[in-house]
């Protein structure tokens, strides 16, 4: 399966810099050997969906309420990025996790609010660095897929270890491929047979330089980059950095 790059803008760009921003990955997409996916703040979903439109390049929001519509103040449904040009949605990011105290319950109940939308779901887990240092990071990761994932799951899965987001620092190249392995067999524990062809994302301080090292990593199906997504040239670099596969 051809390896998906998906930026996660985060609460950054105004229309300007965004389009801008759109074009020049549309614009180099056509010679790329992997997926490609923009996720923007909602604000300008439809501008940047509008700009992507024929060109290869998806377009997804970063979250979605559980309902369609109703007395939400201030959230965005799945009804509503889809209706704005998104076809795909990140869910259960870990900074959604940290300061919106959104549980693994809370996840799922959005995955299928997003599935229902016509949405495809990027579900991400990860551990926290005391759980890491404390050997618990498969039981955590673990608990998330279980509690994160209904048992009919046919989105992708990004594996966010939480102290590697923005830091720097990316877990060792064994590291990414014990955590990946152990992600797929409880995905096929979890989903059955589908769990052998959903892909799992690494991310946390994707860099053009380190991208082909860690996409080269067995189970690895992309990249869910941040920052670096935010600038056209280590975007792409990072797409380049694939193995088209
Ligand atoms: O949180 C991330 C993507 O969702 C990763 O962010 P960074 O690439 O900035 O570490």
């Amino acid at each position: 399966m051809r390896q998906l790059i998906a930026g996660n803008w985060k609460m950054n760009g105004l229309v300007a810099d965004s389009l801008s921003l759109a074009r020049a990955v549309a614009d180099a997409a056509p010679g790329l050997a992997c997926d490609l996916l923009v996720c923007p703040p909602a604000t300008v979903i439809r501008p940047v969906a509008e700009a992507l439109a024929g060109s290869v390049v998806a377009v997804g929001g970063q979250d979605c309420h559980t309902h369609a519509n109703g007395a939400h103040t201030g959230d965005v449904s799945a009804a509503m990025l889809r209706d704005a040009g998104a076809a795909w949605v990140i869910l259960g990011h870990s900074e959604r996790r940290t300061d919106h105290g959104e549980t693994d319950t809370l996840v799922r109940a959005k995955v299928a609010a997003a599935v229902g939308a016509g949405l495809t779901p990027i579900v991400c887990v990860g551990e926290l660095e005391a759980e890491r240092l404390a050997g618990r990071e498969q039981e955590v990761v673990g608990r998330q897929i279980r509690g994160s994932l209904p048992e009919d799951f046919a989105g992708v899965v990004a594996y966010e270890p939480v102290w590697a987001i923005g830091t720097g620092r990316t877990p060792t190249e064994a590291d990414v491929a014990a955590m990946h392995g152990f992600i797929r067999a409880e995905l096929v524990a979890h989903l059955g047979e589908r769990g052998q062809s959903v892909r799992i994302l690494y991310g946390g301080s994707v860099k053009p330089s380190n991208a082909a090292a860690l996409m080269a990593v067995p189970e690895v199906g992309g990249a869910l980059v941040g920052g670096a997504s935010l600038v056209a040239a280590d975007f792409l670099a990072i797409a380049r950095a694939t193995h088209g596969g």
